[in-house]
């Protein structure tokens, strides 16, 4: 049994000679976390999810699932991609019972009927539901799978507040009753904070931050003090900015900080929004999320 849900190496996905969705990316993802996927629009994320799906392949590098090339592992991961896509002819019933058939000897359906249960009829067919009641069922499918790898494409974009509430309840419940791995983009940067406990940041097809939550919030000082810049030297300078009072500054601290500084921990929020307005940052991949393949190759 593998410790690494999923490992790229140097992994790199071009769609025709220009397009550039991922370039050289290296990380390893442990069992068992639940991993946001953030970053700009056409940053690369939901291909990072289809290639570990299976869904699309590498144009050079390497990427493991659960120990196995993203093929193989398949019947082990549940995908439920952006568009959400389900039979439309079919009722809300009739798809769950399919997700049964297809998955013989390990659904759940309790879980199932939970995720999709609270208004919507299970009679409806897919084609009259709304497109959050359709996310509904695409991740009721997902979740009934009992999947050890759920891959899960901006799952909260079209869902009102209390269905968000409610999913990310019954996805942290699941990962902690199976120690089921979740891996989920967004947007919703706020939300994420209290159901994550691993991070991928990426940007412009890169890795920009991957590792777990506490060690790269906790590897950033913001801080408040006279400029200039310079003055934060040897400290990494993510972003600075001048305020009234001086200067103010989100760093990777290589040391203590000097002592006419205020310093804070950031919040994930500030850390993320930090990272995404200045996208020529150097990356920080924590050390347990590194790429093995690549300290091997080194
Ligand atoms: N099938 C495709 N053919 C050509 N280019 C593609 C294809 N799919 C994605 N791309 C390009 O790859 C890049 C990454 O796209 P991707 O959908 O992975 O981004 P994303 O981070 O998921 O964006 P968003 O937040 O908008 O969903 C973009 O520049 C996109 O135009």
């Amino acid at each position: 049994m593998t410790d690494t849900a999923i490992e790229a190496t140097s992994l790199s996905k071009h769609y025709g000679r220009r397009h550039r969705a991922l370039h050289d990316c290296s990380f390893r993802l442990p069992t068992g976390r639940v991993c946001a996927v953030v970053g700009p629009n056409g940053a690369g994320k939901s291909t990072l999810l289809a290639l570990a799906a299976g869904l699309e392949r590498p144009s050079s590098g390497t990427l493991t699932v659960l120990g196995a090339a993203p093929g193989e592992a398949r019947a082990r991961v549940a995908y439920v991609a952006q568009d959400k896509p389900l039979h439309p002819q079919l009722t809300i019933a009739d798809t769950l019972r399919l997700g049964a058939e297809l998955n013989p000897g390990h659904w759940d359906t309790a879980t199932a009927e939970r995720v999709v249960s609270g208004g919507l009829d299970p009679n409806a067919r897919i084609r009259t539901l709304s497109g959050g009641q359709r996310t509904r069922v695409a991740l009721a499918l997902a979740l009934g799978k009992r999947a050890e790898l759920l891959l899960l494409d901006e799952p909260m974009a079209d869902l009102d507040p209390l269905a968000r509430h409610q999913l990310m309840g019954t996805l942290m419940a699941t990962a902690a009753e199976h120690g089921t791995t979740v891996v989920m983009s967004s947007h919703i940067v706020g939300e994420l904070a209290d159901a994550c406990d691993h991070l991928l940041l990426v940007g412009a097809g890169r890795i920009r931050l991957g590792g777990g939550i506490d060690d790269l919030v906790g590897a950033h000082r913001l801080v408040t003090g006279r400029g200039p810049v310079e003055r934060l030297h040897p400290h990494t300078v993510v972003e600075s900015r001048a305020t009234g009072r001086g200067l103010s500054a989100l760093i990777r601290a290589e040391g203590p900080v000097a002592d006419d500084w205020d310093v804070e921990e950031p919040s994930l929020e500030e850390l993320l929004l930090a990272h995404l307005r200045s996208p020529d940052a150097p990356a920080l991949i924590s050390p347990g999320a590194t790429s093995r393949g690549l300290e091997v190759s080194a």
